[in-house]
């Protein structure tokens, strides 16, 4: 690897005390770090209230990396790089005091200027911050600055569009990473891989050959601690507006003339230019929306959301979504996307079911009477891979069709050991690569898809809970599908 693959660079994560920073952020830079993808002179800068110094968080990193396999000098030498810094968001002298430990830092480790600002602390601070980090002269380097934002980015259109006219105060678009870790995913990045690498899909993938694509982000965990948060989100807007709407348009995009970051960025953009919205009336009938009850997952028996911590007795909030959606254009008029993700449900899965139509005359009619039907299943997790179903002579002289498998698991490839999405998605950004980060125009665009569907929601009350944990949600979610003549795939096909 080049220098240039490896920038000098210092990070400095607002947040560095909390559940995200020692959960994800740590582990990724331990792992950039081991295999050769960050210049050994690197600084982590922690910031948050907290009166920690330099060994809490260093102790802190270590902790985070239990169970790694490192050696004990390697990790020394690691943990030797992150400082801590006490910070008060709206205090300007912590500022200057965070700038002058930076100078400080860049200089002892010939780093150029480079700083990457990575927000991991309640969003209500990511406006006040980046504009300080203007107003007060940290993005004043010889090197490039550049903005991580975590999610949630707002929590409808206005309070997006409100925030990102704050952070444009202080950062260019193109200095602006905001992060989706769906598009870290090893088997997400894939999709491109898979429809513009191989002539055998790209000819097909449209509403000639492809009869519905179906996604599914199922969780078998609850609310876990973040009942607060998620009484303000829901599974619409923590869920669908991002990462299933991101899946969306990688699959229906056309292909980009070059993959660059703007060309694949506008081609994602025209599909959901191209989203049918789902207004009034129609919201029921194109979206389901569910709460678990109690249940019993993975053999264990659970709480209701309604009982779990800081969420309202009463509440309204949905756990779970089933939409169909529908993208008008030449290529996918009539092919209806439908996407589901819910907490608490059977089985821990994000998968991709790409069912293609029936031939147009079943020659084996006497001996089946149903053809099954060719599907490509891109699985995402927890097992990585890609499946196709076909049909075969069933063995033996009846001359039937059986449906038969190509499975390729990322999992028997030797030594693989796919990289986390953050570890990824913190070296892109390291390299200035903002492919895999979502552009504005593709959160103004999903925020506006999905508040039509909340502002009805909001209005009517919902008879919740209506599935019980452990199952795969709410019947009606069978029956938006079973409308249109379709079943949901089950999760386990292909495997
Ligand atoms: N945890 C996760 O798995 C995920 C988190 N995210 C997002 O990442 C962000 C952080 O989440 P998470 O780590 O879970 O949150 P936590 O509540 O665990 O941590 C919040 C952090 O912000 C600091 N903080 C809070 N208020 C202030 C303040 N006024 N001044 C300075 N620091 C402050 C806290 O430290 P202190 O109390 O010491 O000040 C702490 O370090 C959120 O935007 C969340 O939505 C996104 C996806 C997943
Ligand atoms: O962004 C989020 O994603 C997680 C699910 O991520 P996964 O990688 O485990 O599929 C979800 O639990 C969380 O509520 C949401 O904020």
């Amino acid at each position: 690897m080049t220098r240039s693959n490896k920038p000098r660079t210092t990070i400095v994560i607002f947040g560095a005390t909390g559940d995200l920073a020692k959960r994800k952020l740590f582990p990724s830079i331990y792992n950039l770090y081991k295999k050769g993808q960050l210049s050994e002179e690197f600084a982590v800068v922690g910031v948050a209230r907290r009166p920690w110094t330099n060994e809490t968080i260093r102790d802190t990193v270590r902790q985070s990396l239990q169970g790694n396999d490192h050696a004990a000098e390697e990790l020394e030498e690691f943990c030797s790089h992150f400082y801590y810094h006490p910070f008060d968001v709206t205090s300007k002298s912590s500022y200057h005091e965070l700038n002058e430990l930076l100078t400080r830092l860049e200089s002892n480790y010939h780093i150029p200027g480079n700083r990457i600002f990575y927000m991991a602390m309640a969003p209500e601070f990511f406006g006040t911050i980046a504009v300080n980090l203007k107003t007060e002269g940290l993005t004043d380097t010889a090197g490039w600055t550049r903005l991580v934002i975590e999610k949630p980015f707002g929590r409808d259109y206005p309070s997006a569009y409100e925030l990102n006219e704050e952070i444009r105060q202080a950062f260019d678009e193109d200095q602006i990473y905001r992060i989706d870790h769906y598009l870290g995913k090893e088997m997400v990045q894939n999709i491109e891989v898979i429809r513009f690498a191989n002539a055998i899909f790209e000819p097909l993938w449209n509403n000639r050959y492809i009869s519905n694509i179906q996604i599914t982000s199922s969780e078998t965990l609850g609310v876990e601690d973040r009942g607060g948060y998620y009484e303000t989100s829901g599974a619409l807007r923590d869920m669908v507006q991002n990462h299933m709407l991101q899946m969306v348009s990688l699959l229906a995009m056309d292909p980009p003339i070059r993959l660059t970051t703007n060309e694949i960025r506008s081609e994602k953009i025209k599909v959901l230019r191209a989203l049918r919205p789902v207004t009034g009336d129609k919201v029921h009938k194109y979206f389901v929306r569910g709460q678990y009850g109690p249940g019993t997952v993975n053999g264990k028996e659970v709480d209701g959301y309604r009982n779990e911590d800081k969420v309202d007795p009463q509440s309204h909030t949905e756990t779970f979504v089933a939409g169909k959606l529908l993208i008008d254009n030449h290529r996918w008029a009539g092919v209806p996307f439908y996407i589901r993700t819910g907490k608490r449900m059977g089985i821990k899965s994000t998968k991709i079911v790409v069912q293609f139509k029936e031939l147009p005359m079943n020659l084996y009619f006497d001996k089946n009477d149903v053809m099954h039907p060719n599907l490509l299943i891109i699985h995402i997790q927890p097992d990585e891979g890609i499946s196709l179903v076909l049909n075969g002579k069933k063995i033996g002289p009846t001359g039937e069709t059986i449906p038969v498998q190509l499975d390729y698991s990322n999992d028997s490839v030797d030594g693989v050991n796919t990289p986390e999405a953050y570890e990824r998605l913190l070296y892109d950004c390291m390299l200035g690569d903002a492919t895999n980060f979502a552009h504005w125009d593709e959160l103004e665009l999903s925020w506006k898809y999905v508040d039509a569907i909340s502002k009805v929601w909001e209005t009517l009350p919902a008879q919740f809970p209506n599935y019980p944990s452990g199952s795969m949600g709410p019947e009606e979610s069978d029956r938006l599908l079973s409308a249109d003549g379709f079943h949901w795939w089950p999760l386990d096909t292909g495997k």
